[in-house]
């Protein structure tokens, strides 16, 4: 109590009940997208949880660690010079802030616009041409797993069109947004059995989201039960989840995944994710193909753009999907 009394850093950020050994989920879905068995896996996983561990992925560990450190550079500028290259909206720098709409952090953090598979020219940030070229390399590598995870997809779900669901991420005017999180450590909780919120509950509004941190644990998911489980963290490995939009195109299949971050008393977490969304006049409906004989649409028809625009005049823990429902 004395400790929230005398940081005021800490004001403003929701709390939540630190992890506990307990909370690590046991089930965790570990695909190999190296297996012939991975479609099935996949669309396994992404019906239980709308979550899965990704391994053999393909992407170096030094396009993974090059990027890492240069984001570790980054935040460890002075204030004053990570601030100009904000604010966060549409893209840059923010913290602490997380949207438009007063929902608030332990985080840092740069947003960034993807064009095909790299870094928008238009992006001002970062002006660094090392962690430009890390991120290049990154965003091009692991816009390419989401279209194989992508392809995997489909097959697991019986749809002939390899590209069915990989194609609105490769399309032209596809909106693709990369993100790098960084989450202090919390000194200022430690021992006192409860964690600043790094990141609230939500669901992303996109159609796929993948995953890569550092070492630093913190990232949980609510189970169809309710329950939230910590993720053990892995950085060699990916995480995937699936977003809101998959969950119309597959009419209720694969699942939407509730997520949020607890942060660290101790250790830093660096995160970066790459959000594939459709383009803005991509209609977000169930796949007639999945549909079966006399199934309706459980949601209404909506454009990607249309969702988009609800979703940013949202705050980050609405259940926007349910609004959707018919
Ligand atoms: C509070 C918000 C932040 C967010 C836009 C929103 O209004 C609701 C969705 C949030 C989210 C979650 C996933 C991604 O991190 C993100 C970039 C996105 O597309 O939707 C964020 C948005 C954000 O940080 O601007
Ligand atoms: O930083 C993380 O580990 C997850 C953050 C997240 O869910 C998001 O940025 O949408
Ligand atoms: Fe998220």
């Amino acid at each position: 109590m004395v400790v929230l009394a005398s940081t005021p850093a800490v004001d403003h950020i929701p709390l939540l009940r630190s992890p506990v050994p307990g909370d690590y989920f046991s089930g965790m879905p570990v695909v190999d997208l190296s297996s012939p068995g991975a479609p099935r896996a996949i669309a396994d996983a992404c019906e239980r949880f709308g979550f899965f561990k990704l391994v053999n992925h393909g992407v170096p560990a030094d396009t993974m660690d090059r990027l890492e450190s240069e984001a570790v550079r980054f935040f460890s500028l002075p204030q004053a010079d990570k601030d100009r290259s904000g604010p966060a909206y549409p893209f840059g720098y923010g913290s602490k802030r997380i949207g438009l709409n007063g929902d608030m952090g332990w985080l840092e953090y740069l947003l960034l616009a993807v064009d095909s598979a790299s870094l928008s020219g238009a992006c001002a940030v970062p002006s660094c041409a090392l962690f430009r070229a890390a991120l290049n390399e990154y965003i091009a590598a692991v816009r390419k797993v989401a279209v194989r995870v992508m392809e995997a997809m489909a097959e697991g779900l019986g749809i002939a069109a390899v590209d069915a669901l990989s194609g609105m991420v490769t399309a032209e005017g596809s909106d693709q947004v990369f993100r790098v999180n960084h989450y202090p450590p919390c000194h200022a909780l430690q021992g006192l059995g409860c964690s600043a919120t790094g990141f609230g509950e939500h669901t992303d509004p996109q159609l796929i989201s993948v995953l890569r941190s550092n070492g630093t644990s913190g990232l949980q998911i609510a189970l169809q039960d309710g329950q939230w489980v910590s993720v053990p963290s892995d950085r060699d490995a990916f995480f995937v989840n699936v977003g809101d939009s998959l969950q119309v195109l597959t009419n209720g299949r694969f699942k939407s995944v509730k997520h949020r971050v607890v942060a660290n008393s101790l250790k830093s977490r660096v995160s970066m994710i790459y959000f594939g969304g459709p383009a803005m006049t991509q209609r977000i409906a169930p796949l007639p193909q999945l549909l079966g004989a006399g199934e309706q649409s459980l949601y209404k028809d909506f454009t990607w753009g249309e969702y988009k625009k609800a979703a940013y005049n949202s705050r980050l823990g609405d259940n926007r999907l349910a609004q959707s429902h018919r």
